[in-house]
This record gives structure tokens, sequence and C-alpha cells, in this order.
């Protein structure tokens, strides 16, 4: 995994040092005042016939125009493109949206789980399908990670891969089905529709130790949360833009429970909380063991050192107490993105991650033109969307295509 994303790194270092080698051998021809590149024998059948030597400079034109279209080939298979399974497989874009769709009509709450799903997936170590694996001999699941423990949607990526397996076996790859998957829950939620290349390889390997250490926990602060984004090269702007996946889906009471009846040790709820709103969620999360165990103070990077006690276990424990994100899709699906904000402006966040955005006049801004301004959201959130879903994902020979996807290809 060292050279995720830096294979063409790898691949002119390799060329600058064949040439180098080459040089080294050869030498340098002085031809015409200028340095040469001593010609190569190509050995072609003419040649051979002939019994003649070829004095052909590997750097005539069309020599040149060969190693052009051999450079062109290289990058091909190294990066994404659309419709990369024209050929290979012309109906997988087609099964996986279908699949989705259909699973939406018996159960709407497949739409959010996928999206959170690509989150978790594509901010640890790229869109690699790594937190679909299940453990085996050699590495933990991400599964396990404390943040991972409520993510759901994965017997629908699965339950597609093998319809998928059935129509052109070991073509597509698990990530890819991954992103598709969520563009079509993104769609079917009511957010923007946006374009995506495809090409993604699987990974070989979880990182589970990356996962509970990098994804930020429910209580952290604005700049933990800035901080986690930059590295992965998101602005601001995408940082805040991405939140508003946070208008659909469910959130369990214990991932913000503190706020309301011990925030930060003090017994007492966040002052940060609209009163009227405390209340009502008071009254949907009533108080439990959970709440009164004093959790990360925020700001403090604490939840970065210890995410299984502020991610809690709450799935894991059966705990069940949540609440609808959408508040019963509030203000039509249209408002995909946009409730979430305008409740952020009137102090209505859940989790204290959340309130955050509205921590900095900078980011507050964001928040703002996002309440107020609908069609800036959807272009923002699709374009975020992309860049996410592109993030340092494996193509080419790097990683491979999994015909299960909780498994790695056995090796041999
Ligand atoms: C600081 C960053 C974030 C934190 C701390 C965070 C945390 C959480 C938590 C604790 C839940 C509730 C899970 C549950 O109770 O089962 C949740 C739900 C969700 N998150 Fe995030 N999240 C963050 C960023 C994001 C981003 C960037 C996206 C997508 C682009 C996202 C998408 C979702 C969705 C769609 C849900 C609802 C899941 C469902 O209903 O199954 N989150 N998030
Ligand atoms: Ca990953």
């Amino acid at each position: 995994m060292v050279f995720n994303g830096d294979y063409r790194i790898a691949f002119v270092t390799c060329f600058v040092v064949a040439l180098s080698v080459y040089v080294a051998l050869y030498g340098l021809e002085f031809d015409n005042g200028i340095f040469r590149i001593p010609r190569l024998t190509i050995d072609s059948p003419e040649n051979r016939t002939a019994g003649k030597v070829s004095e052909k400079s590997p750097f005539d034109e069309d020599y040149m125009a060969m190693y052009m279209s051999i450079a062109e080939d290289i990058d091909r298979s190294y990066s994404l493109h659309y419709d990369f399974y024209r050929e290979s497989c012309p109906s997988a874009e087609r099964i996986i949206a279908k699949g989705i769709r259909e699973t939406y009509n018996s159960r709407p709450s497949i739409a959010p789980s996928l999206i959170r799903l690509l989150f978790h997936d594509c901010f640890i170590e790229g869109c690699d399908a790594s937190v679909l694996l299940d453990a085996d001999d050699t590495f933990t699941s991400e599964k396990e990670a404390p943040p991972n423990q409520s993510l759901k949607g994965f017997d629908v990526i699965d339950a597609i891969k093998s319809e998928l397996e059935n129509v052109c076996p070991g073509v597509v790859s698990c990530a890819d089905i991954l992103v598709l998957a969520a563009r079509e829950a993104v769609l079917l939620a009511g957010g923007p529709f946006y374009p995506l290349e495809t090409g993604r390889k699987d990974s070989a390997l979880a990182f589970k130790e990356m996962a509970e250490r990098e994804l930020p926990p429910p209580q952290a602060s604005l700049s933990v949360i800035l901080a986690r984004f930059a590295s992965r090269g998101f602005n601001e702007r995408e940082t805040i833009s991405l939140f508003g996946a946070h208008s659909i889906g469910i959130t369990h009471c214990t991932f913000f429970e503190d706020r309301l009846y011990n925030f930060s040790g003090t017994g007492k709820p966040d002052p940060e909380l609209n009163t009227g709103f405390l209340q009502e969620l008071k009254s949907k999360c009533p108080f439990s063991a959970s709440a009164s165990s004093p959790s990360p103070s925020p700001g403090t990077g604490l939840p970065e050192s210890d995410s299984s006690k502020s991610y809690g276990m709450s799935s894991a424990s059966g705990d069940d107490r949540v609440i609808d994100l959408s508040y019963n899709n509030e203000g039509g699906e249209e408002n995909f993105g946009t409730r979430y904000y305008r409740r952020l402006m009137q102090k209505k966040g859940l989790m204290f991650s959340d309130q955050q955005l509205t921590a900095s006049e900078e980011t507050e801004t964001w928040v703002q033109a996002y309440a107020s301004d609908p069609q800036l959201f959807r272009r923002d959130f699709a374009m975020s969307m992309m860049k996410l879903s592109s993030y340092h994902v494996l193509t080419g020979p790097l990683g491979q295509v999994r015909t299960t996807c909780s498994k790695v290809l056995p090796s041999n």
C-alpha cells in the first residue's frame, strides 16, 4: 500500500532509472554538436533476413509516436474512465442502479446507509472497498472499528456483486459498485446527480487502526474536522458541503446524549443547544446510563486517541434509541441538505461535530449560504461527492477485483 496513489511517480522513477542504466552501459554519442543516446539495434524479421542491423534511432519520429502511444496506454490503464465497463460488462451500471432502486422501494433507509458506507470507505485509504472486508487470518476487519460498528448496507452491496458475478465474472470491482450505489442513493434521497468515472480496484487489506484513529468522532471540534478533511485534500467549502448528507438517515441517541445531560462532565446540557430543541431531544432520548459517563471533552483532541469511548458501542450493545435526521423529510425531498444547514443556523445541530460547523466565521458563512441557496448546495455537494468517490483510488495493476466483496482473492 506504500505506493497507493504514487504509482505515476513510481513509473517515472523506474523509467529514469532504466534510462540511466542504459546510458551508463552504452554511454552518450556526440553527433552534430549534440549528445544523443546511442542507437538501439532493432532485430526485426526483415533485418534478420537481410542480415542487416537497423539504423533506426529509437528517438526518430515513428518510434517517438510508438513510445507516446505506449505511455498513453499505461496512463489509461492506471486511471479512472467514464464507462470503464463499456466493453467488459456493459450492463454493470444498469444492474447496480436497478438493484439500489428496488431495495430502496421496500427499505428507504438503504440510501443514507450507503452514503455513509461510501464516506467511511473513501476516508480510510481511499475508495478501495477496504471497509467491506471481513476479518481473516492476516488482518482484522475495519467493520470492527468503533466508528464502523453502526454501518449498514453491506448485504445490498454483496447481493449486487453476486448478480454481477453471474453476468460478468471477476470484472466489476466492489469499490466501483460502492461509489455507483452511493450515487444512486443520493439521487433517490432527493440529492443531485453527478457523473462518475470507473475502473477502481479493490484493496487486499483492511485498515482497522486507521479507521479508529482517522474517522472523526461525533465529539470532534471544528479544527479536528477541518484538519482530517484537509489532509485528504478537501477545503473548508468542500468539507462543509459533504455534511449535508446529515440531512437524511438516523443517529443513535448515544452519539449526542452527553449534550443533553452531561456535557463535558458538567452535569448540564450543552449551552449551545437551542432550548426548545433540547426538550424535544430529551423526550426522544430519555436519560440512560451511557449519558452519565463523561464524554471526551470536545476540542481537546481526546477522541482521536479514544474513539471507542467517543463512539460508544450503541449499536453493538443493542441500544436502538434513534433520531430521524430528516425529521420526517422536513421540507420535502428537495430540501435534501438544506434542512440540515437551516437547523444548524437555529442551533439545532444534533452531534457536537455538526454544530461545530458554525463555530468559525468562515465556516458559518458556508452554512448560511447552503441554508439559503439550495442550488448552490446541490452543485457543491455533487462536486464534493465526485471528489470523495475518486479519492486515493487503486487502478490498473494495483489492487484486485474481488469475487466476493467481503473477502480478498486467494493468493496463489
Ligand atoms: C465529522 C464528520 C462526521 C461525523 C463525526 C459523523 C458521524 C456520524 C454518526 C455518529 C452517525 C450516526 C450513525 C448511527 O447512529 O448509526 C452518522 C450518520 C450518518 N452520516 Fe455521518 N459523520 C460525519 C461525516 C459524514 C459525511 C462526510 C457523510 C457523507 C458524505 C456522512 C454521512 C452520514 C449519513 C448519510 C448518516 C446516516 C446513516 C444511516 O442512517 O444509516 N457523515 N454520522
Ligand atoms: Ca478504504
